[in-house]
């Protein structure tokens, strides 16, 4: 079973915290998922090999590490996942950004599928895909098998607000996937919602609502 990381820093606890408020007004929501994405990104990626090099600094000749052999993909799943993409882009520059486009249907709340592109090599790529919010599991299950159907090997889910029963779900139907989170809450309502959560965290995104 791959592991779940709660990303429990304090500047991401208290970032999602007025994230939650909703007095929070569209500006800062997005600024704000776009900061917790660049913390919890940061975890998400301290395994990245290391090679040594040698260069030289105004004094001496420094024996020193540089990032090496994996090159990373971030996959978005719209819409919401849009709003992390500066951050994680801000930490790794060099990533390339496939995209897949998913809505859960206000009546089954199953995800429908509208989009999907990929960066043409992301065989070779790890991939890490990217939504604020893992509800009932069921988007994130359907981004992950369609990722591993074009190709993609090493696949890690980052959100900001995840449920017992999304991680659930994504550990059982693919339990090689390691799971980065900010915070678990409690439960999902009869709307398959997370509460206390944030609300949609895509129409708090994009203020379409
Ligand atoms: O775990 P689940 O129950 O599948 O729910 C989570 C999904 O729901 C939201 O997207 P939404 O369908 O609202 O689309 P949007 O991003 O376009 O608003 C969210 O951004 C996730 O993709
Ligand atoms: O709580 C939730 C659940 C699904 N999608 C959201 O944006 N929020
Ligand atoms: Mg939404």
């Amino acid at each position: 079973m791959a592991e779940l990381h709660i990303i429990d820093h304090p500047l991401v606890q208290h970032k999602i915290s007025l994230l939650r408020d909703k007095n929070t007004g569209t500006k800062e929501f997005r600024e704000l998922v776009s900061e917790i994405a660049m913390f919890i990104c940061y975890e998400a990626t301290r395994d990245l090999p290391l090679k040594e090099i040698e260069l030289e600094t105004p004094l001496a000749v420094a024996k020193t590490k540089i990032i090496s052999g994996r090159k990373l993909a971030f996959i978005p799943i719209l819409r919401a996942g849009l709003g992390m993409i500066e951050g994680v882009t801000t930490l790794v520059p060099a990533a390339k950004i496939g995209h897949i486009g998913l809505f859960r249907d206000p009546v089954t709340k199953e995800p429908v599928k509208y989009y999907a592109k990929m960066p043409d090599d992301i065989s070779e790529r790890d991939a890490i895909i990217v939504d604020p919010m893992l509800a009932t599991g069921n988007s994130a299950v359907a981004a992950i098998t369609e990722l591993k159907e074009l190709g993609a090997k090493h696949i890690k889910f980052m959100c900001i607000i995840c449920s017992p029963e999304g991680v659930e779900a994504v550990q059982k139907a693919h339990p090689d996937v390691e799971i980065y989170a900010g915070v678990m809450d409690e439960k999902l309502n009869e709307d398959k919602y997370i509460v206390p959560g944030v609300g949609d965290a895509g129409d708090r995104i994009f203020g379409t609502k």
